[in-house]
C-alpha cells in the first residue's frame, strides 16, 4: 500500500480514506456522481463503524477493488456521517484479489474461490509463481490430489498467461472479459496493456472505450494521443450503429458524439486538425469508410452495398414456375386448406411461387401464416411434378427466423421445422458476424419470418450464403419496431418500391369481440379508438400514475394467480429497466407474487446495470446474448430448474451454478456466465419482438417520454393473444400512438436505387461476404491472376462544427387526429387520480 498507516494523516485539512468498495448506492445517469458503500481498512479521521458511505464524482469504480480516497467527512441531515472524496486513486497492492479471481475461474475447473483463497492466504500474493518454482508446496495445504494436479498442470500448461491475467483482474477486468483479451493478444497482452491500451476496446469485444480511457489517462497517456482519438471516433461510430441502430453518422455528428465521448474523461478540446488527421487514418486502415459526408464502421458499410447488390440481382431473376404453373398448382393447395383463400391472398402467392424474391408484409391476422403454408403446399406440388422425391423436397425448403422463440412460433403454425437465422447459417461462438464462416445453403426455397427484426450484418451474411438458385420469401410486419442491431432493413427494402412485395391489408381473423387487432390497426393510423378505455371482452384499461402502478400490477397478477393461471402464459411488458413501472420494479414485484422467496431454496444473487436481484428456482429468465453454441438466442425465455451450490453433495463442476430449461436445451450457467441472465416475468417491448402471450400487462406512463412511440406501441399491443391489459395515463397512450418511430440513419435504400441503376460503389478485396465455397474458388482464381488494384480511401470533408451538440430534441408528434385529442381531453378528467387504489379493481379484466 502506498500509505503506511503510520503516517497516514490527514494533510491541510484533508482526510484520508483507504477501503474496499463494497456497492455503489447510486450513480446519477448523467454525470459521475455517485454514492459509494466502503469497507474501512485505513483511515486519517475518526469514525467507528466499519463500513462508510462516500460520495463524490467517479469513474467506472470497479467492486471489490480497494481506493484511496482524499477528502471530507460531512454529516448529511439525513443520512449522517459521509465521506466526501475530492480525489481518489485506486490502490494497486491489492492483487491478491486478482490471483482469488483467476485461481477460481473456469480456467481450473474443481478449484472454488475457498481453495482459491486458502491457496492465497497460505503463499501470499506470489502464489503461482511459488508453485510454478516448487509445486510441492501445494501438498502442504492439504488439498485433494487431483486438485493439486489441475493447477500445477494447468499453471506450467499457461505458462505466462496467468501473469497477464492476474494483472488485467487488477486492472478491473472480470475473469471472463480477461481471458477473452489474452485469447485475443497472447503473449503481446501486458505489453499491448501498457503501451497501446485502445487496442482493447478497438480490437475486443466487451472492452468499453471508456474503461481503457480512464485506464490510459490514469496510465498518463496524452490526451491527443492519435490513437485516444481514433479509439474515440470509434467508440462514436460503433455506438451510433449497435446502440441506436443507425448504419452512418454525419460527419459532424461523428465529431459531436466523438467529442462528447472525449471529455467524459478529460477536459482536453480536441482540435480540428487532430480530429480530421484521425479520422484520415482510421479510413487509411479500413476500419472506417466515408463516403461523402457519411462515416460507417466498414463492416456496416459493405453489408448494406452487399445486400443491395445481391437483392437488385435476386429482384430481376424470375422463379423457377410459370405463371400457369404456380396458378394449378395453388388451386390444388386450395383444396386442401379449410378456407377458400382471398384474392388478396392469392395474388401475393402467385407473386411469391413466380418471383426468386418476394416480401410480404402485414398486421396480425392478415393471413401471413397462411400464405406461408400456402406457397409451401404449392411449391412441394410444383416440385413434386418434376419428379423430385418427397424427402429431398422436404429437406429443401427452409424455414427461419431470427430469434428461438420466433422460429418456434413458426414452426407451431407451419407444422414445419424451422430454425434460427444463426442456426441455418452455421454460425457457432459469440464472435462477431463479420469474421463467420459461413457454408453456401442448400435447398430450393427459404422463407425467413419476423424479417423486421433482421439487422444489416445478419442479412448481409444470410445473402452471401445463399446460392443463386435459391428462391427466396422475407415475410414480417413493417410497423413493428426495427431490428436491435443496425439499419432497418425490412423497411428499407419495402421502401425502396422497386422489389417484389405485396402489403396485406384485410384481416381474417375472424374469433368473436376479438378487438386487440382493431386496436393494432387503429394505433397503426395513428390515433387511439374512441372505446380505447371501455372494456371489451379482450382487453381493459385501467388509468393510473406512475406511483399507482405497482400497487395495480400487484392486483392484476395477483388475481392472474388466483384464477388459476400459469406465469409462463403472462408477459409484462414496459419500455424501459428505470421507474416504478420499468422492467426491473416489475420484474421484483412479479417475482414476488408468483415466485416468493423461501429459505428452504437456494438462491443466486444477479445484477443487471446498477439493479440487484436474486435468481430463484422456478423464476422465469431471459438470456441476454446470443450464444449459438448452447442453442440460446437474446430474448429466449426459460425457467430455472436447479440451482446448485459448490459445496452440495453431487454437483460434480464444485462450482455454483444455475440450470436453466429453454425450450431447446437446457443451460448450465455458473456465477461469471449469470452478467448474460436475467428475470423475465416483465421485460422491455423491444426483446418482446417475434414473441406472443396470452395475456399482455403494459404499463404506459407519460415519463418513459422518449420511448412513447407508435411503433413500440404496436409491437406491445400486438404480442397479446388472448387478453390484454394497459395501464397508465391515456395521454401517454396518445403519445405513443400520435408519434412515428424513431428515424434511422441508413444507406439501403440510396444503395438500391444505385444497385438498380448500376452504379453501386464497388467493393473492395477482401470486404466481400463470401461463403466458404466461393472463397476457395476465389483464392484458386487469384493464383492465376494477380486482381484488383488498391482502393485508395475516399475522404472529403471540411470540419464545420466543434460545438457539443445539444441532446437530440423530443420527438415532435405529428398533429394530433381530432379524436385522439378529444379523447386525451376527455378522457383525463375522468381518471380517479386521487382517489388511489380503492377506485380502481382491476380483478376482472379477462
Ligand atoms: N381467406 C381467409 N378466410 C378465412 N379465414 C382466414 C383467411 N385467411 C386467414 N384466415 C384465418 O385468419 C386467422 C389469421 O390468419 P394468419 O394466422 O394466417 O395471419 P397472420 O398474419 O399470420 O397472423 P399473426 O401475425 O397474428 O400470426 C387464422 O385463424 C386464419 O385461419
Amino acid at each position: 500500500m502506498q500509505n503506511n498507516l503510520n503516517d497516514f494523516t490527514a494533510e491541510n485539512g484533508v482526510e484520508q480514506l483507504v477501503g474496499q468498495v463494497q456497492n455503489v448506492i447510486f450513480a446519477a445517469p448523467d454525470s459521475f456522481y455517485k454514492v459509494l458503500a466502503v469497507e474501512i481498512k485505513e483511515h486519517s479521521f475518526e469514525f467507528e463503524e466499519p463500513e462508510i458511505t462516500v460520495t463524490g464524482s467517479f469513474g467506472d469504480v470497479q467492486l471489490g477493488s480497494v481506493y484511496q480516497f482524499s477528502g471530507t467527512l460531512k454529516t448529511h441531515p439525513r443520512f449522517g456521517e459521509q465521506f466526501n472524496s475530492q480525489q481518489y486513486q485506486r490502490v494497486q497492492t491489492n492483487s491478491t484479489h486478482g490471483v482469488v479471481q483467476y485461481l477460481s475461474s473456469d480456467a481450473f475447473p474443481g478449484v472454488g474461490e475457498k481453495t482459491a483463497q486458502k491457496i492465497v492466504d497460505a503463499l501470499g500474493q506470489q502464489a503461482i509463481d511459488k508453485i510454478l518454482d516448487n509445486p510441492a508446496l501445494l501438498k502442504n495445504l492439504n488439498l485433494p490430489k487431483k486438485q493439486q494436479e489441475t493447477l500445477i498442470e494447468q499453471l506450467q500448461q499457461t505458462d505466462g498467461m496467468e501473469r497477464a491475467i492476474v494483472a488485467l483482474n487488477n486492472y478491473g477486468f472480470g475473469s471472463k472479459l480477461a481471458s477473452e483479451v489474452y485469447q485475443h493478444f497472447a503473449e503481446e497482452t501486458l505489453d499491448v496493456l501498457e503501451h497501446d491500451p485502445y487496442r482493447l476496446s478497438l480490437e475486443v469485444e466487451g472492452v468499453s472505450f471508456q474503461r481503457i480511457d480512464q485506464l490510459a489517462l490514469q496510465m498518463e497517456m496524452d490526451a491527443l494521443d492519435e490513437r485516444r482519438i481514433q479509439a474515440g471516433i470509434v467508440h462514436a461510430l460503433n455506438q451510433a450503429t449497435f446502440e441506436n441502430g443507425d448504419t452512418y453518422l454525419s460527419l459532424d455528428q461523428t465529431r459531436q458524439v466523438a467529442e462528447r465521448v472525449l471529455m467524459q474523461n478529460s477536459a482536453t478540446v480536441i482540435p480540428d486538425q487532430q480530429f480530421e488527421q484521425a479520422l484520415l487514418e482510421l479510413v487509411e486502415q479500413g476500419l472506417v469508410v466515408a463516403d461523402e459526408q457519411r462515416l460507417f464502421i466498414a463492416d456496416v458499410y459493405y453489408a448494406e452495398v452487399q445486400i443491395a447488390q445481391k437483392i437488385v440481382q435476386l429482384n430481376t431473376q424470375k422463379g423457377g414456375f410459370t405463371r400457369s404453373e404456380a396458378q394449378t398448382a395453388l388451386t390444388q393447395a386450395e383444396k386442401e386448406n379449410p378456407f377458400p383463400y382471398s384474392d388478396e391472398q392469392k395474388d401475393a402467392m402467385l407473386a411469391a411461387l413466380t418471383n426468386q424474391l418476394f416480401i410480404l408484409t402485414g398486421g396480425p391476422g392478415t393471413g401471413k401464416t397462411t400464405i406461408i403454408n400456402g406457397v409451401v403446399a404449392a411449391y412441394r406440388i410444383l416440385l413434386q411434378k418434376t419428379g423430385m422425391p418427397s424427402d429431398r423436397i422436404d429437406k429443401g425448403i427452409k424455414l427461419a427466423a431470427p430469434t428461438g422463440r420466433a422460429a418456434k412460433r413458426l414452426a407451431e403454425a407451419t407444422g414445419m421445422e424451422a430454425t434460427t437465422i444463426h442456426r441455418l447459417l452455421g454460425i457457432s461462438g459469440y464472435g462477431q458476424l463479420g469474421d463467420a464462416e459461413i457454408e453456401p445453403l442448400k435447398g430450393q426455397l427459404l422463407i425467413i419470418d419476423e424479417m423486421s427484426m433482421v439487422d444489416t450484418e445478419l442479412f448481409s451474411l444470410l445473402l452471401a450464403s445463399t446460392p443463386a438458385h435459391m428462391q427466396l420469401i422475407f415475410v414480417g410486419d413493417k410497423d413493428q419496431l426495427p431490428s436491435v442491431g443496425p439499419g432497418r432493413v425490412f423497411y428499407d427494402l419495402l421502401q425502396s418500391g422497386d422489389l417484389n412485395f405485396r402489403e396485406l391489408e384485410t384481416i381474417h381473423r375472424q374469433e368473436a369481440g376479438s378487438t386487440i387487432i382493431e386496436l393494432a390497426s387503429e394505433v397503426k393510423q395513428g390515433r387511439l379508438p374512441d372505446d380505447f378505455q371501455v372494456r371489451q371482452p379482450d382487453r381493459s384499461f385501467f388509468p393510473a400514475h406512475l406511483p399507482q402502478i405497482p400497487k395495480m400490477m400487484e392486483q392484476i397478477l395477483t388475481s392472474w394467480v388466483q384464477r388459476g393461471h400459469s406465469v409462463k402464459d403472462m408477459q409484462i411488458l414496459t419500455p424501459m429497466y428505470k421507474t416504478a413501472a420499468g422492467v426491473h420494479q416489475m420484474n421484483a414485484l412479479a417475482q414476488s407474487i408468483f415466485n416468493p422467496a423461501d429459505s428452504k431454496r437456494h438462491e443466486l444473487p444477479g445484477q443487471e446495470g446498477d439493479f440487484k436481484f436474486i435468481f430463484r428456482v422456478g423464476d422465469k429468465v431471459m438470456q441476454k446474448t446470443n450464444d449459438p453454441d448452447n442453442d440460446v438466442y437474446n430474448g429466449d425465455i426459460g425457467y430455472i430448474k436447479t440451482i446448485m451450490y459448490a459445496r452440495d453433495v453431487g454437483n460434480e463442476i464444485k462450482k455454483d451454478y444455475i440450470e436453466v430449461e429453454f425450450d431447446e436445451a437446457d443451460v448450465l450457467y455458473q456465477r461469471s456466465d449469470l452478467i448474460n441472465l436475467t428475470l423475465a416475468y416483465a421485460t422491455t417491448i423491444h426483446k418482446a419482438q417475434g414473441g406472443e402471450y396470452s395475456l399482455v400487462v403494459m404499463p404506459l406512463v407519460q415519463q418513459f417520454n422518449r420511448m412513447l412511440r407508435r411503433n413500440l406501441l404496436y409491437t406491445g399491443l400486438t404480442r397479446a393473444k388472448d387478453s390484454l391489459v394497459l395501464l397508465g395515463e391515456p395521454q401517454a397512450y396518445v403519445a405513443a400512438a400520435v408519434t412515428p418511430g424513431a428515424k434511422r440513419n441508413t444507406m439501403l435504400q440510396i444503395r438500391l436505387a444505385a444497385a438498380i441503376d448500376g452504379i453501386l460503389p464497388k467493393l473492395p478485396d477482401g470486404q466481400v461476404q463470401m461463403t466458404v465455397d466461393e472463397k476457395e474458388k476465389v483464392s484458386k482464381d487469384s493464383k492465376k491472376v494477380a486482381t484488383s488494384e488498391p482502393v485508395e480511401p475516399e475522404l472529403e470533408f471540411e470540419l464545420t462544427s466543434s460545438v457539443v451538440p445539444e441532446p437530440e430534441p423530443a420527438p415532435k408528434p405529428e398533429s394530433l387526429p381530432a379524436g385522439a385529442l378529444t379523447l386525451q381531453m376527455v378522457q383525463m378528467e375522468q381518471i380517479p387520480y386521487n382517489v388511489g387504489m380503492e377506485g380502481v379493481t382491476p380483478y376482472d379484466f379477462l
